[in-house]
């Protein structure tokens, strides 16, 4: 069973408002209120390619019921452990340009933790773990590498979607692929890229130490695969942006649902890239059909 993490799950309120001006009242032309956080979106886009997972991570008040009964509604199997602080809400105001403010999120007590951490006793080597995502502000700096540790004990494979120390921590445990965007390789290696061709010697480096591939997102410039072989570019598929909030967790669930069928780095790209664009252009999360529009429109380029 693939299990996603979202540690620190929010609800999303994406609201379109033309012509922003700070300071003035504005009327919003439409609004999305849906439950997010990078591991929850992977589990739905997962879903959309026919591919079962359990979604795990911690959610509490009415925001957390939210997050529950959203899920149940998609017949998306959860199991969250419930703290007593309320899920966070995260604001999406779409304008000229868009702007995000974020909430740190909740607190989990000890106790919380514990119940949390009860639910890997049975995990096995035959399972698959995306970890995504911001942690709780309550939790120790290296909480993901405990965790990733434990899975690693148990020959638990994972993907991660994590930054900063989090996913160079995260590197020596080999995992199937990291997903870091241009701007969180800058982060990791303190540079500022100007083009994403600056980006390819850093890509190189997240296999150098120890991720098996690795995938980074480009935005609107498309999105570079690296493997132990070759290095990939698919240039961005042109058409209408629409909300991309969660087109890098679908690219995530592209890559891990297409690899663990196939086994085979540059189809699970294809799909990802399929997966990252269909939402891009969407209002929400891409749907199956969406993702199969994408599909033959994805363009392939052995770089290296
Ligand atoms: N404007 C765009 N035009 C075409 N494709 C896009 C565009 N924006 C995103 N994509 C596709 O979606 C992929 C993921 O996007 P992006 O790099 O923005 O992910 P991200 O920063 O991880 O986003 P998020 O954290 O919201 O999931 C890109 O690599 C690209 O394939
Ligand atoms: O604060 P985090 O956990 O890093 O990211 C949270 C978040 O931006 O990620 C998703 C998009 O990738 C959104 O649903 C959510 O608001």
């Amino acid at each position: 069973m693939i299990y996603t993490i979202t540690l620190n799950p929010t609800i999303d309120y994406i609201v379109n408002v033309p012509n922003l001006t700070l300071g003035k009242s504005h009327h919003m032309q439409s609004e999305l209120i849906r439950p997010g956080g990078k591991g929850l979106l992977v589990s739905r886009v997962l879903k959309e390619l026919d591919t079962p997972s359990i979604a795990l991570g911690f959610r509490g008040g009415f925001t957390g019921e939210f997050v529950r009964d959203y899920l149940d509604e998609l017949q998306i199997i959860n199991s969250f452990t419930e703290i007593a602080e309320r899920t966070r809400i995260n604001l999406v105001l779409k304008s000229d340009q868009d702007t995000e403010i974020s909430d740190y999120g909740p607190s989990a007590s000890e106790a919380e933790v514990k119940e949390f951490m009860e639910q890997f006793d049975g995990i096995s080597p035959q399972d698959f773990v995306v970890l995504s995502g911001s942690k709780l502000p309550s939790m120790p700096a290296d909480f993901y590498e405990q965790l990733i540790r434990l899975l690693a004990e148990e020959g638990v494979p994972f993907a991660c979607d994590i930054t900063k120390e989090e996913l160079r921590n995260s590197l020596q445990y080999h995992p199937l692929v990291v997903k870091p965007n241009q701007k969180e390789v800058g982060d990791l290696f303190g540079k500022k890229f100007e083009t994403w061709q600056e980006v390819v010697p850093y890509g190189k480096q997240l296999l150098e130490a120890g991720a098996q591939h690795a995938i980074v997102s480009l935005g609107g410039d498309g999105a570079l695969l690296f493997t132990p072989r070759e290095v990939i570019y698919a240039p961005p598929v042109p058409g209408k942006v629409g909300n991309p909030v969660g087109a890098g967790d679908s690219m995530v669930a592209g890559f891990v649902g297409t690899y663990l069928k196939m086994h085979d780095p540059v189809e699970a790209f294809r799909v990802a890239v399929a997966c990252g664009t269909a939402t891009a252009f969407s209002s929400d999360i891409a749907t199956a059909s969406e993702i199969q529009v994408q599909l033959p429109r994805v363009v392939l380029e052995q770089i290296e």
